[in-house]
């Protein structure tokens, strides 16, 4: 797929097959298993796949002059119905309707939605399933017919496999088809394989890319030896045009989706010695040593800290410390503009902003920069940043500085950035997508080891501040005195709490249910917003300070903006955010990249215990949610690098107010790629936002549903709708190439400095679900930090 050189003599061995994608979030599982499929023939040296949208080509007429490029055409799985045509699968319908019989001696193989499509361009029903089936693994029968069919040459009479269908095929005694593989289970028994008779069609009704599939990687072979076989016999592999004009059209439409590096990577970058400072001292392995810490800094800091310690999560913590020499980047989606400025720049007034975001333009002071442009771009801009600045120091502590700050849910892909702040007045424009300081000097906490690092990328770190640290802190022993803060907040004030309505969320939840009826979606993660507006004003601070000991959590996160210095009459809308998370969306080295999504909820009491909980979150239905959005993490990796892992599959973890099933996957190989596809962690950030378990999948048309049908309806007391921080990632993206990011959930956010703060929870819903079910686990979700107000 992403092969560097187009040599001629070189792609003659190659199988060249074309990948037509609907936009589901399983396409590079499929892709990357194909292209494993090596060892097909000795005339075969790889398999090249190139991947285009079912709405690249209008009709087919654009499409069939490239066919003889390809020796085989995969057509993958996809939301929607086969009987909707176009308007669903855009160009696949015309491709199996094979007008003219172009495509007579063209092998495909349809999966899923393909299959689908396959059958009843032949004359099949395409109908819905009584009992759907999404994430369950069943076991496939093959029939007699399937023993002559090279489509399942060394395969056992029978075989597991996933299924994530809506709709199925009844093929009755359709004589073009020949059905091959067969399932069954409440439905009766179901068409799971068939071909067509007089063509090199094939079909699969399951998911042979599925992590939980046996055997998947051999159909795929069997069908390229098919493939390879057939066009020897008709003369379209000796025929296939690669030459000249051809071997750019093909090089074009390998490009035709946007994979470039945000930036380019290099052989080696600068180790920084002569200005980086790292003084490291002994301390206490207590995780509530960061708030301690936190106590004696007077200056502006922002904290990502641990207050649970488990392995490979909560191992550090860190203390951010912005001044006049960092950099402010702020993404204003809804206007696509960028501002760049200094942290508390005095030439920089929020009215002066405030102006130049509304196309007003003053007279900007030079140390402020405005930049026209989208997130995609946003992106570039920080990696021209960043390009510069990295360094190859310190590799083994995680955050020597480097960006750090809050990524918005609608910053993510297929999202419109259209949030605005509800507080009556006109500040819509100056709602944030991304805030991102660059921090010079920080505090980094080894939990494990008990140490802690005073870093500074430009030896500037406090003289005075790391004298005090080293006093009350350096060689002092684990201390049994617990945090002098306050469990609660002030008795005397109130709040109102705003919460959705619960008729709004049982309408949204049964339209979730008839879009996966329908096949539009697989597993909707649905959200809500509670605001709480407290009778006055509450120090941020101090409303952290009662958190993290009310819901201690791996990733503990306190964030307050205050980039701008106000005026006397002003009020800048500063953005704070308050966290404790339970889940890592992504972490980084040079090489390595690690996502941990959660996704299967059991919430905590008395009647609840770990092994209970277990036997809860290993039913179908907390499976099939977990086995989604792990084989759509599994493709967000796999769209960019081909070695990705499954490293631990479903534990069980617990925390203060619930149980929760969390899977591990592993990308490996970011840097020894080939230059051209060299990819950093932050590419891996910006092509898998939003986090596929905030979503749900298939994660386009998923989150597009949610946007427009039904958050902004359920949600309209907060943002328009919009999630805004929340389902958004918080973190930080090193300049030793490190980076570490975690899902914004159990949190509280406020654009206005703290006079209104909003929460977020939600949860997966899936065919499954049942609508107490999923209103018990978002109470139990929002309880984790309403408990603070209540
Ligand atoms: C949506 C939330 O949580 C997400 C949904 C989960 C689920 O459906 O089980 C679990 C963890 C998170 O990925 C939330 O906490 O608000
Ligand atoms: N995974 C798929 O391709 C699903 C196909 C179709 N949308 C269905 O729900 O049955």
């Amino acid at each position: 797929m992403l092969s560097d050189t187009i040599d001629t003599q070189q792609q003659q061995q190659q199988i060249h097959v074309l990948f037509i994608d609907s936009y589901d979030s399983f396409t590079y599982n499929v892709v990357r298993l194909i292209e494993k499929q090596t060892d097909i023939s000795p005339e075969v040296n790889a398999v090249h796949v190139t991947t285009i949208h079912n709405d690249t080509f209008q009709s087919m007429d654009q499409l069939l002059p490239l066919l003889p490029l390809f020796d085989a055409i995969v057509v993958g799985p996809g939301p929607g119905n086969p009987n909707n045509g176009v308007q669903d699968m855009g160009i696949i319908s015309e491709l199996f309707q094979n007008a003219n019989g172009d495509l007579d001696a063209i092998p495909i193989l349809g999966i899923c939605l393909g299959f689908q499509a396959m059958c009843l361009a032949q004359g099949a029903v395409v109908s819905e399933l009584d009992t759907i089936k999404h994430g369950q693994v069943y076991e496939m029968h093959l029939n007699d017919a399937a023993r002559t069919c090279g489509l399942f040459r060394g395969y056992p009479d029978a075989f597991k496999s996933t299924r994530y269908h809506s709709l199925h095929v009844d093929a009755g005694d359709n004589e073009n088809l020949l059905s091959l593989c067969s399932t069954e289970d409440e439905n009766g028994i179901l068409l799971m394989s068939a071909r067509v008779k007089s063509k090199p069609w094939f079909g699969v009704q399951y998911h042979p890319e599925s992590c939980c599939s046996e055997l998947g990687g051999l159909l795929v072979r069997n069908f390229l030896t098919l493939s390879l076989v057939n066009n020897m016999k008709t003369g379209r592999w000796e025929n296939k045009k690669l030459n000249g004009r051809f071997s750019e059209i093909l090089s074009r439409l390998d490009r035709t989706i946007d994979r470039d590096p945000i930036y380019k990577i290099k052989d080696e970058y600068p180790n920084g010695d002569e200005l980086t400072y790292v003084k490291q001292f002994e301390v206490s392995k207590d995780p509530k040593l960061t708030f301690k810490i936190c106590d004696i800094i007077e200056e502006p800091k922002f904290v990502m800290s641990s207050s649970v310690i488990s392995e490979n999560r909560g191992e550090w913590s860190i203390i951010a410390l912005p001044n006049s020499r960092s950099e402010v980047f702020s993404h204003y989606g809804a206007i696509k503009k960028t501002t760049i400025y200094n942290w508390q720049d005095k030439q920089i007034s929020y009215s002066m902003l405030k102006k130049c975001l509304d196309g007003q333009d003053s007279n900007l002071p030079g140390s402020l920069t405005v930049v026209d442009e989208d997130k995609s771009q946003f992106w570039v801009t920080l990696g021209k940043f960043m390009e510069n600045k990295v360094i190859d120091n310190h590799r083994e502590i995680p955050f020597i500085g480097g960006l750090v700050g809050i990524l918005s849910y609608e910053i993510g892909q297929y999202l419109a950035c259209s949030h605005h702040n509800d507080d009556g007045d006109d500040d819509d424009s100056l709602v944030p997508d991304a805030k991102l300081v660059f921090i010079n000097n920080s505090i980094v906490i080894n939990h494990k080891e008990g140490k802690l690092y005073c870093i500074s990328l430009d030896d500037t770190f406090s003289k005075a501040l790391e004298q005090s640290l080293i006093s009350s802190f350096a060689g002092k022993k684990d201390s049994e005195q617990g945090l002098p803060w306050p469990k609660y907040l002030p008795e005397e004030i109130d709040f109102v709490i705003t919460m959705p309505d619960k008729k709004d969320y049982a309408d949204a939840f049964e339209k979730c249910q008839d879009y996966m009826h329908k096949g539009d979606s697989y597993e909707m993660c649905l959200t809500t917003q509670t605001k709480v507006v407290p009778s006055a004003m509450i120090e941020p601070w101090r409303i952290f300070q009662t958190l993290v000991q009310k819901n201690p959590a791996p990733f503990s996160s306190f964030f307050e903006f205050n980039d701008i210095i106000p005026n006397q009459d002003e009020k800048p809308p500063v953005l704070c955010f308050l966290s404790t998370s339970p889940e890592r969306f992504l972490k980084w080295d040079a090489d390595t990249c690690e996502l941990r999504p959660i996704k299967g909820t059991v919430k905590k009491g008395p009647q609840m215990n770990l092994d209970k909980a277990t036997q809860i979150l290993k039913t179908p239905k907390e499976f099939g949610e977990n086995l989604m959005i792990l084989d759509l993490i599994r493709n967000d990796l796999y769209e960019l690098v081909p070695d990705v892992r499954v490293e631990e599959f479903m534990s069980v973890e617990e925390y203060a107010t619930v149980y929760q099933l969390v899977s591990v996957v592993k990308a490996h190989g970011l840097t020894s790629a080939s230059k051209k596809t060299r990819y950093s962690g932050v590419d891996i950030l910006k092509h898998s936002l939003p986090p596929g378990s905030m979503t749900g999948a298939p994660k386009k048309i998923t989150v597009q549903l949610l946007q427009d049908k039904l958050e902004n309806k359920l949600n309209r007391h907060v943002n328009g709708g919009a999630r805004g921080v929340y389902s958004g990632v918080t973190g930080y993206w090193s300049v030793n190439s490190n980076g570490d990011w975690s899902v914004n959930i159990r949190c509280m956010y406020s654009y206005n400095g703290g006079a209104s703060w909003q929460l977020g929870a939600g949860g997966a819903i899936t065919v499954l679900s049942t609508l107490d079910g999923e209103l018990e686990e978002m109470y139990a979700k929002l309880e984790s930090n309403l408990q603070v107000f209540i």
